[in-house]
């Protein structure tokens, strides 16, 4: 049995005063359990949420880092720099990341590389554009970025990897998939890790759905047997919010 997974993606939201405002709401009102919950939050307030979540079991994230693990990359992180101040989770390859910052097939594996050596857990993000969804890509888009994302590893790291399928239509638009569209191509996305990793590696990998989920959608994502939590922008951003995710995630 997957743990279920839901993961915050603050994106670039709150200073360091809201996210500890964040953080303090959140431990008072965490009850539930057997849910893995991750804030992935802007670089600047990591420090800080470190400090107030330690020994809840409330995890951190980061959205982005660099590959490499010193250089002269002005601007970078390295998986290190995360490691040093408490981050377990990293996002890599988001939409947003590919649309308006380069990101590419090539570079996403090389992050999940890199991460996995440090003992970060990727989450890596696929998914398709509108267009690519109407002219029936879909299951091309997402074999071809998951084939990608995870080329030259082994079994054992794409079992300890998370996978976040969000169509790119379905992010920040409040138009979210149908829970089983959604949960088709997770399993489309399954079936590319079990041929490339086998049988028992795709039973291992969580993969969670992202683009509009709310805590009033949450419970029909977490009714689909392959769909292993959510990646959540806009619903994650308040305390109580992202709470009743997790409870909703915690029910199934
Ligand atoms: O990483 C999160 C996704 O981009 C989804 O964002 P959203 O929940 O605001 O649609």
């Amino acid at each position: 049995m997957r743990t279920p997974i839901i993961a915050g993606n603050w994106k670039m939201f709150k200073t360091i005063v809201e996210a500890k405002e964040f953080a303090q709401n959140a431990k008072a009102g965490n009850t539930s359990t057997g849910v893995q919950k991750v804030i992935c939050a802007p670089f600047t307030a990591l420090p800080a949420l470190s400090a107030e979540l330690a020994g809840t079991d409330i995890a951190l994230g980061a959205q982005n880092m660099h590959f490499e693990e010193q250089g002269a990359f002005t601007g970078e992180i390295s998986p290190s720099m995360l490691k040093e101040i408490g981050v377990s989770y990293v996002i890599i390859g988001h939409s947003e990341r590919r649309q308006y910052f380069n990101e590419t097939d090539e570079t996403v594996n090389k992050k999940v590389v890199a991460a996995l050596k440090a003992d970060l857990v990727p989450i890596v993000c696929v998914g398709e554009s509108l267009e690519q969804r109407e002219a029936g890509e879909t299951s091309d888009i997402v074999r071809t970025q998951t084939e990608a994302a995870f080329s030259g590893l082994t079994p054992a790291q794409v079992a300890g990897s998370i996978i976040a399928y969000e169509p790119i239509w379905a992010i920040g638009t409040g138009r979210s998939s149908t829970a089983e569209d959604a949960n088709e191509t997770i399993a489309i996305i399954r079936s590319v890790i079990a041929e490339k990793f086998g049988q028992e590696t795709a039973q291992q990998v969580r993969i969670q759905y992202g683009g509009s989920v709310k805590p009033e959608n949450i419970a029909s994502y977490m009714a689909q047997p392959d769909i292993d939590g959510a990646l959540v922008g806009g619903a994650s951003l308040v305390a109580d919010s992202y709470l009743q995710l997790v409870n909703g995630a915690s029910q199934r």
